[in-house]
């Protein structure tokens, strides 16, 4: 079965002909998906125009969780399987989100830059940063990203607050969305991206956040409007953000929040681990094997 990976990383697995393609490399991608039958998807945008030059694909297997990179009506249309694996990439989305918190809050941007320079000692004082245990940390969704985030934001002392769509009366940490942002220090956003979620994080609502508070994003960047966002920081009103995602990827070098130094980035990578690769591989290499035998695919989306 030809499997083309659609990320730059060799593997290999028995019974399979995996060809790989760098995300970036739109020439080679357009070369081998004719004889493409299960496509590897990581995050590049999967369209109908693809779609249409791959006449034997069967499965589209997300590598990890969002599909709202893959046109998923395309893809229903031509018969044309599509499955993620959730949970798999938990762990380092999780670790991520604590990690951008951290930093912004403890200024690593700054002092790593002015360390670099030979300007870092002594510390600055206007750096002083703040410590995350006895803040209120609330967050965007209560699946396996949050889940595993508030334990550790618990474990180091933090109080958790979280929201979702559906109301969970039963546990006392929940939140309807406009409270959880009145009473949260830091805010991380854990909720996929869909019509009803693009810019749920506005102007408005991240004026409910106290002055000083922090803002995590390892979801989508289209989640906050972040021309509000760079307001919100431009303003004073908030203190930092910690930004994985961006409404535009790969994140412009121009875009204005990459020049302010109370942010820190990373480029799409929060997943990026080798324990997350190790599970990625188990799960897609099983659905191939289902794909063959004709059984029911794991965590089939469509
Ligand atoms: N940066 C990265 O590398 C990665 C980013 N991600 C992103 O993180 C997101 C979350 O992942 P994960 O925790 O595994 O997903 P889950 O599906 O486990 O959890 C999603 C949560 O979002 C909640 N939710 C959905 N819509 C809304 C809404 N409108 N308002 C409030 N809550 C909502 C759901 O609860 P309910 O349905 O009850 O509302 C659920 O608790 C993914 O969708 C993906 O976009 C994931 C992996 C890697
Ligand atoms: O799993 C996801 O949704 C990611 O963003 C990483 O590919």
């Amino acid at each position: 079965m030809r499997v083309l990976l659609h990320y730059d990383m060799e593997h290999t697995a028995a019974g399979l002909d995996i060809v790989t393609c760098p995300e970036h490399d739109d020439e080679r991608f357009a070369s081998l998906l004719p004889d493409a039958e299960v496509v590897w998807h990581v995050l590049r945008p999967l369209t109908a125009a693809d779609l249409d030059r791959a006449p034997r694909l069967r499965l589209i297997q997300k590598l990890g969780t969002g599909v709202n990179t893959i046109d998923l009506d395309a893809a229903a249309e031509r018969g044309i399987a599509v499955a993620n694996m959730p949970g798999t990439n938990a762990q380092a989305v999780a670790e991520t989100a604590l990690l951008l918190m951290l930093a912004a809050l403890r200024r690593v941007v700054p002092f790593d830059a002015r360390t670099r320079a030979g300007r870092g000692w002594p510390a600055d004082p206007s750096l002083t940063g703040g410590e995350l245990a006895g803040r209120t940390v609330g967050l965007l969704g209560g699946g396996q990203i949050a889940t595993l985030l508030r334990g550790m934001l618990t474990a180091i002392g933090a109080r958790v607050l979280f929201t979702t769509r559906t109301p969970r009366p039963d546990d006392p940490a929940w939140r309807p969305l406009e409270d959880l942002l009145r009473a949260s220090d830091v805010v991380s956003v854990h909720i996929p991206l869909t019509e009803e979620t693009h810019h749920l994080l506005n102007a408005a609502r991240l004026a409910l956040l106290p002055p000083g508070a922090i803002v995590v994003n390892t979801a989508r960047g289209a989640v906050i409007d972040e021309k509000a966002l760079l307001e919100a920081l431009a303003s004073g009103h908030l203190a930092g953000a910690g930004l994985d995602v961006f409404e535009q990827e790969p994140v412009p070098a121009a875009n204005p929040l990459l020049a302010l130094d109370n942010v820190v980035v990373m480029p799409h990578a929060a997943w990026l681990t080798r324990e997350t690769w190790a599970r990625y591989f188990a799960v897609a290499e099983e659905n191939c094997r289902r794909l063959v035998a004709g059984e029911e695919l794991l965590h089939r989306v469509r």
